[in-house]
Formats: structure tokens, C-alpha cells, sequence
């Protein structure tokens, strides 16, 4: 006899940013008990599935999750008792019938997700495997190539930096340990790189630093110098990877970077600036280089730098099939950042992955700035198989929770692990 969801609960919980967010447990009649917890970004794209929160300004000024709680457990577990949770696609299926809008915004996408993700938690315990191999099949054996975002900026940190992320990419590393290495001895390099100059250690969001720079571009200097004084080589063992989030500077028809005192740019002279510093460091991965509703921008972006380097979509496709589609027939990326809670449930992501797969195109697991310490994404990007993850700076727990269970999953492949060090964009 097939076992049972038996129970579902809710609660509220603080994320990283000491917000409000919903955790999920799955109780089945077996007495499996699986829980998951929902994640909340920031610069969140414009035509994201809703985040339910209260409204009610005596309670978290407003950011409450009570009412994506209450959904959880009067709405969707009513629904879900006695269910088989190996039926994810049903029940996905299911919950979005029940909210019945197009952006999740009756039931909230954070209440959604969560069960979703607790559901598919639960089915793979019963089926006795790893969350990585219960979701990916026998072939989840390839780490993903970490992206390491270790200077802050935008509305990630209150600091002078238009740009919002500056990542690092071991990707020349011989394994997923080794590219953790790779990256928290640069880390910890660029601590000292910025100390000696004068310059701030305090961190951002995400975990990076968060220096006032004189301009965006020091910061890719102030990279190239930390990976070299960790003893390694940039663009042959550790690359550069930016997301400037450029919805959040777009404005006067263009875009004002203010921050740092960098004037007003058009779309294509944004495109210029990034071909320049493409020239200058060693870059392989660009995502919202321009603004969510900049489509035509985006396709001129694309033509420019695309054979150079990964050309992201994050906030224009919002990990929905719909915009991802356009973007594939308008060639206005070739890659897509994946988030769960842009879209709602663990289904509707395994499709945007699949569009993209349909495409060649490239798609990069990602957290959001604001977090929990669930590892979800670790399990999923192993077993999605696309070999990129984005999840911060290594250090804050809630981004480490993410890269120690990489670790703990290439340590259980054992030689069967594979570390997907065939990145290289540029041949
Ligand atoms: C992770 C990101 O930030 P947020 O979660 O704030 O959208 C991002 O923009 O890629
Ligand atoms: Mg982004």
C-alpha cells in the first residue's frame, strides 16, 4: 500500500534577513516527517508569482506571513490528506487549481512553494533516496560550478556600488571541494586586499563585502588582485561573474547610476561598458546587464556579448515558461537564472528548466538574497543537472547551509561525482 500525506502544517519563521517567511512540514502515515522553508528575495522582477504577506502593520510592519500560513493549513492540506506524495506534478497541478489565479497571488506562492518543495522532500524519503537522486533519476552526479558573490552592492547593501553582485567562479577547479576552496581562500583574501587599502569588511545581503568604491569597475579589480593573492589564476582557475540587477537602476527612459556617481547611460551604452570590461577582466557570466522590460535592449545585448560570455536572464524571465519562451524566439539571452519562488512550485521550475534544456540554453539554481538555512537548492541543482549554482558568499549560514550540502552530496557520489570543470564559455 502506497504511503499517505497525513499531515500539513505551517509556521512562520525569520529568514536572514530577519523577515518573515513560511516553513512547511509533511507528515505522512508511515511517520515520515519532511519540512521545507521559502526564501524572499529583494530586487525581485516585476511579474514574480506573489509573496503572500499580511499587510497588517502591527505585526513585522506589515510582512507577516500568518495569512500564507493559514492558506497552508485551512486551503491546501485539506486538499492533500491522503494523497501519494510521489504525485508531485498532480499536486502541484492541484494547488494551483485551488489558488486558481495566474501569479499565485490567492493562496501566495511562498505558501505554495512550500508545500511543494516538502512534498517532494517527503516522496524521497519514502523512496529511501537523497533529495538529489529522488528529483534527478540515477544520472544526478554533476556539481554544479559555484557562483560566489563576494562584493555586495545595489539594494543588497547600503554602500556606493550601483552593481548588485560580483561573483566568483572556481570554475578551473579539479572538483566541487576544490572550487570551495578556491573561493573562500579568494574570499578571505579580499578581506585583506580591502583592509589594506582603508576600505570596509562589512557585508552585504549575501554575505560579500560591501565597500563605498570610487566606481563598479573596482570592484572587478579588487577581485582580479584577491584571486591573485590567494595564489591562484584568474580566468584560468577563478573567473568573474556579474549580476548589476539593472531593474533596480533603470529610470529616465535609461539607466541613472547614482550610487556611485556614474551618470545616466542608455541601454546600448550599458552594452558598451560591459564589452569593455569584458576586454579588461576576466568575465564569464553576465545576468541582468539591462532591465526586466528592456527587450529589444536585451536582444542587441545578446547579439554584442553573447559568443563572449553567459548572458543571464533573471528579472525579465522570472523562471516562467511564458517570458522564457519570448526570450528564446526575441534571442535576448542564452540562459536563465532559476528561482523557485519566482514561480511557485517545484513543477512549473522542472518545466522552465526543461524549455531551456529544448533551447540550449544554459540555467543557473539560485537562492535569493534573503534566505533560510533549507538546502533545497543544493539537492536541485545536482539533480537538474545544468552544473551552475548561485548561493552567495561563502560564509553567513544560510548560504553555507547550501555549499556544505554540496559537499556532503559530491561526498556521497564518491567517484561517480563529476565537477563540471568542462565550463568554458569562451571555447
Ligand atoms: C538573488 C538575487 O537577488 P534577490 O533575491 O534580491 O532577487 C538576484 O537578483 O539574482
Ligand atoms: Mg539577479
Amino acid at each position: 500500500m502506497k504511503t499517505k500525506i497525513a499531515q500539513v502544517y505551517a509556521m512562520e519563521i525569520l529568514d536572514s534577513r530577519g523577515n518573515p517567511t513560511v516553513r512547511v512540514f509533511v507528515g505522512l502515515d508511515d511517520g515520515t516527517l519532511a519540512q521545507a522553508s521559502v526564501p524572499s528575495g529583494a530586487s525581485t522582477g516585476e511579474h514574480e508569482a506573489l509573496e503572500l504577506r499580511d499587510g497588517d502593520k502591527a505585526r513585522f510592519g506589515g510582512k507577516g506571513v500568518a495569512r500564507a500560513v493559514a492558506n497552508v493549513m485551512d486551503v491546501i492540506a485539506p486538499a492533500l490528506l491522503g494523497r501519494d506524495p510521489s504525485r508531485q506534478a498532480e499536486i502541484d497541478q492541484d494547488m494551483r487549481a485551488l489558488d486558481g489565479t495566474p501569479d499565485k497571488s490567492k493562496l501566495g506562492a511562498n505558501a505554495m512553494l512550500g508545500v511543494s518543495m516538502a512534498v517532494a522532500r517527503a516522496a524521497a524519503q519514502v523512496a529511501g533516496l537523497p533529495l538529489f537522486a529522488y528529483l534527478g533519476g540515477p544520472g544526478a552526479c554533476r556539481l554544479p560550478v559555484p557562483m560566489m558573490n563576494v562584493i555586495n552592492g545595489g539594494k543588497h547593501a547600503d554602500n556606493s556600488i550601483d552593481f548588485q553582485e560580483f561573483m566568483l567562479v572556481p570554475h578551473g577547479a579539479p572538483s566541487f571541494r576544490e572550487a570551495l576552496r578556491y573561493g573562500a581562500e579568494t574570499y578571505h583574501a579580499l578581506k585583506g586586499v580591502l583592509s589594506h587599502r582603508g576600505l570596509s569588511t562589512a557585508v552585504g545581503d549575501e554575505g560579500g563585502f560591501a565597500p563605498d568604491l570610487d566606481s563598479n569597475e573596482a570592484a572587478c579589480e579588487l577581485i582580479v588582485e584577491a584571486i591573485q593573492a590567494a595564489g591562484l589564476k584568474p580566468g584560468e582557475q577563478v573567473a568573474i561573474a556579474l549580476d548589476p540587477a539593472a531593474s533596480s537602476f533603470a529610470g529616465n527612459g535609461g539607466y541613472d547610476l547614482s550610487k556611485s556617481g556614474g551618470g545616466h547611460k542608455t541601454s546600448a551604452q550599458m552594452t558598451d561598458l560591459y564589452a569593455q570590461w569584458i576586454r579588461s577582466y576576466p568575465i564569464v557570466s553576465l545576468e541582468d546587464g539591462l532591465a526586466e522590460d528592456d527587450w529589444a535592449g536585451f536582444t542587441a545585448h545578446t547579439a554584442a556579448l553573447g559568443d563572449k560570455v553567459q548572458i543571464v536572464g533573471d528579472d525579465i524571465f522570472v523562471t516562467n515558461t511564458a517570458f522564457i519562451r519570448r526570450g528564446i524566439a526575441e534571442r535576448c539571452a542564452n540562459a536563465v537564472l532559476i528561482k523557485l519562488n519566482q514561480i511557485g512550485t517545484v513543477t512549473e521550475t522542472i518545466e522552465a528548466i526543461d524549455l531551456c534544456r529544448e533551447a540550449g540554453w544554459r540555467y543557473v539554481v539560485s537562492h535569493r538574497s534573503g534566505e533560510t538555512e533549507d538546502s533545497f537548492i543544493a539537492d536541485f541543482a545536482v539533480a537538474m543537472g545544468g552544473g551552475q549554482i548561485k548561493t552567495g558568499a561563502p560564509c553567513r549560514g544560510e548560504r553555507v547551509a547550501k555549499y556544505n550540502r554540496l559537499l556532503e552530496i559530491e561526498h556521497e557520489l564518491g567517484r561517480a561525482a563529476v565537477y563540471a570543470s568542462a565550463y568554458r564559455l569562451n571555447t
